[in-house]
């Protein structure tokens, strides 16, 4: 199987656990729906603030599957996007947008059904004048991002594997799965497993 694909299964705690809690964007940037979900290699915007001529040009040269990571700088007061762009960017075949920043229109891109990561929502446009870079190097919510990292994403926040490290990050969080797993089972809803594995942990000797 492809490792994206087999990132799609895996859940940001296991990967942020496998990356030693690195790699992670800041908790303000959250799905716009709980539901949402996305595994993918990172196409990546740098937009000045309130510009945001440079996502136009990631929608027109991402490749499908591809996730954009926009860094907006934090920038709360000028949307990233609205309907009609992310519309756009979701006919084209990306699979979700990840921003350091905000967007509108917020009932229609619920409407869309398409992953966004954000910091929330504002009334106001970006203008679109020009400045700007894609598929360069970023900083996105305290996280570096190059071009072609891995970024899931889904209820929990957004992490960031970066590419050289995505094969041996797969299997760390696919041992952290199995082991949370036997972790679960171990105690399985019964008082005296949960006593003996509650006194185990906290036994010094
Ligand atoms: O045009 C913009 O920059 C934002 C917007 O309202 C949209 O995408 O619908
Ligand atoms: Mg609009």
């Amino acid at each position: 199987m492809h490792i994206i694909d087999q990132f799609q299964d895996i859940p940001t705690t296991c990967i942020s656990d496998a990356m030693g809690g690195m790699g992670n964007l800041d908790s303000s940037i959250a799905p716009l729906k709980g539901n949402y979900r996305v595994a993918g290699r990172a196409f990546t915007v740098k937009m000045p603030v309130g510009d945001n001529l440079m996502v136009l040009q990631a929608i027109k040269e991402a490749k499908p599957g591809d996730v954009l990571v926009i860094d907006a700088k934090g920038d709360t007061y000028r949307a990233v996007a609205g309907d009609f762009i992310l519309g756009m960017a979701q006919t084209m075949g990306i699979q979700g947008v990840i921003a350091d920043g905000v967007i509108r229109d917020i009932t229609g891109v619920k409407e869309l059904n398409f992953p966004v990561f954000c910091r929330g929502t504002t009334v106001a446009a970006s203008a679109k004048t020009g400045a700007g870079e894609v598929n360069v190097p970023i900083s996105c919510a305290g996280v570096a991002v190059n071009p072609g990292d891995i970024v899931v994403g889904d209820a929990d926040g957004v992490v960031v594997v970066p590419r050289q490290q995505e094969k041996a990050m797969l299997e760390k969080s696919i041992e952290k799965i199995n082991k949370d797993e036997k972790r679960e089972a171990s105690v399985a809803g019964d008082k005296d497993k949960i006593l003996a594995y509650l006194d185990d942990m906290l036994s010094i000797g």
